[in-house]
């Protein structure tokens, strides 16, 4: 038997139950808390062990969550044991019942303070339930107000609505017995929201922060508490009636929703709280919800707005429908009425679009897909930023009248003998240097050769001054009057260089007389135009000629702005192995550098380099300088305009609508082609035509334009050249496979197949011919079309004779008996039978007979027998014409 002594009175007593064995459990709860409002309730079990030798164990207390926790709770810190130094001189003068007591009254100690701890906030947490429920309590007594008005709106209507039909039923002055007390007692009786509350002393241990009644939450969401009955410390609800009066009533056993508070026997204002939440629709749908209801209800037409629509030429009704701000059915309706029937993704055109725009109160403003270039080129500059330029020279003249030598004798190089057969086969352009005025004079090379009329047109586009060169032994030639006539049409001022002086048979004065009959007047012969008499060959008075055109160019006055991004001719463009698209361009305004993004015709690119007349890498070009541009991402066209733009899109804009535009020109030409009846007439006249078909590889365009040139010239009605295919660049495998399906001839000008192109060349039997003088090539090809030509026949009259008798002879037939009236008859001839002047039979002499022996000839004046292959019918007095065809191979 052990005493135990309490702490309290410090009294010995003997406890009253029944000893046992079984440890001495002490429960308590504390109350966690969690994030997000989240709380938990733990139950702390306190054990005590009794231990052998009688002194008790000191108490730790074991922590017990209900159900498992997430969170260990915080467990109580083990009571230390009684540390003071004094103590342990007392401690062992204590017997052992007395220290066992004394760790008992400890325990119980750390247990109360543990109790206090846990009534202070249950304290707390009824205090903020308590302001919940209060706050609740306003609402609901708000929306009992409401509810009373309501009631009282509805009586009132009632009422009168009752007293309205009772007059109409019977009459004024006799009110119905039943009217009465309908009117009288409400309709109905409004719903009363019960708000309920948690009692003060109500084991609620929720903590503050969950506790917080949400705004708009309505009073019969109140915190309702249901607990127990049969639990005494069980929450006890509050019901305030409508005079405010408290009366404490047994919350009902809550049966509408069973889950883990129920479990836990135990339903907290915050669970119930918590589950009313979840039941509360979210912000969200709240709003989806209105939006809804707005969406319905809202029938009222809105005010149309009236936009200004950009049309292109073509546009889908999609498209047109999305910039209009209007829905794509109604404008498929509308068509629908003009009685086209469309779906959203086909296109109409500008006109019809612009109809449904105006139609449905829209402004128009119309675009053409050309407006992508518009701003690319020719703006204008600020006369205030321009300053000279050098001017720009084109030398043109008839073939071999100099006018590379006269160049090459300007700018002190030796072009001429580098060049192929001693003719200049594509432009170059270089500048010069005036020894007079140190000015700079750009200088472009056109060729002189008939075949490049195009491109000495593009020249004389892109130039300020004409020098025009004449052999003052040859004098003026057609070509010179071509170029006269560029010039004249390009209103570009002419030079004349009487080329050649120092020859023995040179007579300038000739040159003169012959412009003047062209209309170009000399300054000796009292017109405006300048004339130098110059030896290319002696570089005589060269500097005069330099002179002369710095003059000019002063009258001229050449300004320009080269601040601003760049403008120019692609004077050339070829595809370089090594580099890759290599263009030479003109620049005729502002100043191109690299970097500079570039659009030519339907090519675009980023200057990659820049390279110089003199070969040398430069940063930029000013204007009236000529360079050689890499990094466009293929060649472009010689005579294509080159400019700046601001950005790659920009390019990619322009490049792609000029591509397209190729191709519809290319297949409108095609579609033209089969167009009117003269065509298909000329079509017809054609249809038997040979061809020759050819695949061209040119080392620059200007060579491939003047080749393709010669070689459409050859063409005729009966035989032409089909080319298959023309480029710029060496000759490819593709090429030769081209070729070969075509049985075609390749044709390299200044260029060579590569490996594979020449070992499927061979093995397919193809023939690539190699050139590099324009003339050999256009000779072969015309030797070749020739070919082609069909022979002509020519019929050489031998002789006649007359059909004197018809004799009958077994196994040969009828022989005519004749006599040759004048030239001779032969065998195997061919013969005509002539009857009343009608041919009645064309033919073959079968059998030729003098006498009795078959001869070859027979002459004048003799009788012979003949007889015809095939044919018997003849008569005497017919007459036999004899004659021979020969086959005559024509040429072009
Ligand atoms: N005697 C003499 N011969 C000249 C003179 N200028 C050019 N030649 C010769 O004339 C020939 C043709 O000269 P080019 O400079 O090739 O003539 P081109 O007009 O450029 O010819 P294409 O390039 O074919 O149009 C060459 O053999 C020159 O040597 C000159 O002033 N005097």
């Amino acid at each position: 038997m052990v005493d135990t002594k309490t702490p309290d009175d410090k009294k010995l007593s003997v406890p009253s139950k029944t000893l046992s064995l079984k440890p001495r459990v002490e429960t308590g709860t504390v109350r966690q808390s969690f994030s997000h409002g989240r709380s938990k309730q733990v139950v702390v079990e306190k054990r005590g062990k009794r231990r052998i030798d009688g002194s008790p164990e000191p108490q730790a207390p074991t922590v017990v969550a209900k159900p498992a926790p997430a969170a260990p709770a915080p467990a109580p810190s083990r009571p230390a044991p009684p540390r003071n130094a004094g103590s342990g001189v007392v401690l062992r003068t204590l017997t052992e019942d007395e220290r066992s007591a004394r760790a008992s009254a400890l325990a119980d100690a750390k247990v109360r303070e543990v109790e206090e701890r846990r009534q202070a906030e249950e304290e707390a947490q009824r205090r903020t339930v308590r302001e919940a429920a209060e706050r609740a309590e306003r609402d609901a007594a708000e929306s009992r107000r409401k509810a009373e008005e309501e009631r009282h709106r509805h009586e009132d209507e009632a009422k009168r609505k009752a007293e309205t039909e009772a007059k109409k039923r019977f009459g004024e002055g006799e009110q119905p017995a039943a009217a009465r007390p309908a009117a009288a007692t409400p309709a109905t009786s409004a719903p009363r929201s019960a708000p309920t509350t948690t009692r003060p002393g109500a084991t609620a241990t929720t903590r503050p922060a969950t506790t917080t009644t949400r705004p708009g939450i309505p009073a019969a969401r109140a915190p309702g508490v249901a607990a127990g009955p049969d639990e005494d410390d069980g929450p006890r609800q509050i019901r305030r009636g409508p005079g405010g009066a408290a009366r404490p009533v047994v919350a009902p056993k809550p049966t509408h929703k069973p889950g883990p508070q129920k479990e836990r026997g135990r339903l907290t204002v915050v669970t119930a709280l918590n589950a009313d939440e979840v039941r509360e629709r979210s912000i969200a749908s709240f709003r989806r919800r209105t939006q809804r209801l707005k969406g319905h209800v809202s029938n009222e037409p809105k005010e149309k707005l009236i936009r200004e629509v950009i049309i292109p030429e073509a546009i889908t009704i999609q498209e047109l429908a999305n910039r209009m701000a209007e829905r794509a059915v109604d404008v498929i309706r509308m068509l629908m009425k003009q009685g086209a029937m469309h779906k959203i993704t086909d296109v109409i055109d500008a006109d019809t679009a612009q109809l449904i725009a105006e139609e449905l109160g829209h402004t128009v403003k119309r675009v053409a897909a050309s407006d992508v270039e518009e701003g690319l080129f020719d703006q204008v500059d600020d006369s205030s930023d321009t300053e000279t330029r050098s001017p720009v020279v084109t030398v043109m003249g008839h073939v071999d009248h100099g006018k590379t030598s006269l160049l090459d004798a300007l700018r002190h190089a030796n072009v001429v003998s580098g060049e192929a057969g001693g003719i200049t086969q594509h432009i170059g352009a270089y500048q010069v240097l005036s020894p007079e005025s140190g000015k700079k004079i750009t200088f472009i090379d056109t060729p002189g050769h008939a075949a490049f009329t195009a491109m000495r047109a593009r020249g004389a586009k892109v130039t300020d001054i004409v020098v025009l060169v004449v052999a003052a032994d040859d004098g003026v030639m057609p070509q010179t009057v071509e170029a006269i006539n560029h010039a004249k049409a390009a209103r570009v001022p002419i030079i004349v260089a009487i080329n050649k002086i120092d020859k023995p048979d040179a007579r300038p004065e000739r040159v003169r007389t012959e412009l003047l009959q062209h209309e170009v007047q000399v300054e000796s012969f009292g017109g405006d135009v300048v004339d130098v008499e110059v030896s290319a060959k002696n570089k005589t008075n060269l500097d005069k000629l330099l002179e002369m055109i710095a003059l000019q160019a002063d009258i001229l006055d050449l300004k320009t702005n080269s601040e601003r991004p760049a403008e120019g001719t692609v004077i050339e463009a070829k595809l370089d192995r090594g580099r890759g698209p290599v263009a030479t361009v003109l620049v005729q305004r502002g100043t191109l550098r690299v970097g500079d993004i570039i659009v030519a015709g339907a090519e675009m690119g980023r200057v990659r380099a820049l390279i110089s007349d003199q070969g040398e890498t430069v940063q930029e070009a000013g204007p009236s300088v000529p360079v050689e541009v890499l990094g466009f991402n293929g060649p472009p066209e010689a005579g294509d305009r080159l400019a700046v733009v601001e950005n790659e899109a920009r390019a990619r804009q322009v490049t792609s609508y000029r591509a397209h535009q190729k191709r519809e020109n290319a297949a409108a030409s095609i579609s033209g082609m089969r167009g009117s009846l003269e065509q298909m007439m000329s079509q017809l006249k054609t249809a038997g035509r040979k061809e020759f078909p050819l695949i061209i590889k040119a080392d620059v365009q200007g060579s491939l334009e003047a080749i393709l040139g010669s070689l459409e010239k050859l063409g005729t009605d009966e035989v032409a050249a089909r080319i298959l295919h023309a480029g710029v660049g060496g000759i490819s495998e593709s090429d030769v496979t081209l070729a070969e399906g075509f049985n075609a001839a390749i044709i390299g000008f200044s260029v060579r197949a590569n490996k594979e192109a020449a070992a499927a060349a061979k093995r397919n039997g193809i023939e690539i011919r190699y050139y590099n003088i324009i003339y050999d090539l256009v000779d072969d090809v015309k030797k070749a079309m020739s070919g082609l030509l069909a022979p002509t026949l020519r019929e050489t009259m031998l002789g006649n004779a007359s059909i004197l008798e018809i004799f009958n002879i077994s196994k040969v037939g009828k022989v005519a008996g004749c006599r040759v009236t004048d030239g001779t008859v032969e065998r195997g001839a061919n013969v005509r039978l002539i009857r009343d002047n009608v041919v009645v039979h064309e033919g073959k002499l079968s059998t030729l007979k003098r006498f009795k022996d078959e001869v070859k000839e027979v002459q004048s004046g003799q009788e012979c027998g003949m007889a015809f292959e095939n044919y018997h019918d003849m008569r005497a007095g017919d007459v036999i014409e004899c004659y021979r065809v020969e086959t005559i191979q024509r040429s072009l």
